[in-house]
């Protein structure tokens, strides 16, 4: 029986209702929203710490340049869903005891057609919006190790992940959420959205 039969025998076995998947370009907020949704007991894989994983174990250094060299080389080995499908196992583990299970990271709709039809669970897509600017200021704040430190370097990140299809994610997103406020704000909004998901779908 091959992993795909096994997985459709095990999705009868999955009690999550919706699968969220969180959207957005870089320093969008989407760690904002996966800490929310962590608070507020819901489960989060991140697709991005798949990828970081992948870079660790070539035994290399997780800067900017491997990640996407990684990512970029998963994509021709394994196809454009290829993130999606070394995730799926961890998607599915969560999905055995939790309602709702969101998913962070996602950016082609080639990874949300593999986590629809490998669990055959409702998929809704999040997607966080914020403009260029405001995004890469907030990257240089962050300091996060392997981001861009200098514009020339956000952009060509920016544009990897609309050649990876992302914008098509967020142009079909079932909800979309502009963080150019405030962060209390932000984090406001998102904790309305849970909480309507977790009314709407979980009790
Ligand atoms: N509304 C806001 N006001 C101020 N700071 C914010 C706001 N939203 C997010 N931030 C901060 O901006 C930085 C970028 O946000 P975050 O790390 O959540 O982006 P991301 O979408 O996860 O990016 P990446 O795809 O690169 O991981 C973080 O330090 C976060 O705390």
């Amino acid at each position: 029986m091959n992993s795909e039969s096994v997985l459709q025998m095990t999705s009868q076995m999955l009690v999550c209702r919706k699968i969220i998947v969180l959207t957005g370009l870089p320093g969008a907020g989407k760690s904002v929203v996966g800490d929310v949704a962590r608070e507020m007991g819901l489960p989060v894989i991140s697709l991005g710490d798949v990828v970081r994983e992948e870079v660790a174990k070539k035994g290399l250094e997780p800067t900017l340049d491997n990640i996407l060299r990684v990512a970029n080389e998963l994509r021709k080995a394994l196809g454009k869903n290829a993130i999606a499908k070394l995730s799926i196992n961890k998607i599915a583990s969560a999905c055995i005891s939790n309602c709702i299970v969101v998913v962070d990271g996602v950016r082609s709709l080639d990874e949300i057609e593999t986590i629809k039809e490998s669990l055959l669970k409702d998929v809704i897509i999040l997607a966080i919006h914020s403009s260029q600017k405001i995004r890469f200021e907030r990257i240089l704040n962050r300091g996060r190790e392997g981001d861009p430190k200098t514009f020339e370097e956000f952009r060509k990140r920016d544009f990897e992940e609309l050649s990876w299809g992302i914008g098509n994610v967020i142009a079909l997103a079932d909800k979309m959420i502009v963080n150019e406020g405030r962060i209390e704000e932000f984090i406001n909004e998102i904790r309305k959205f849970f909480s309507e998901a977790l009314r709407n779908w979980c009790t």
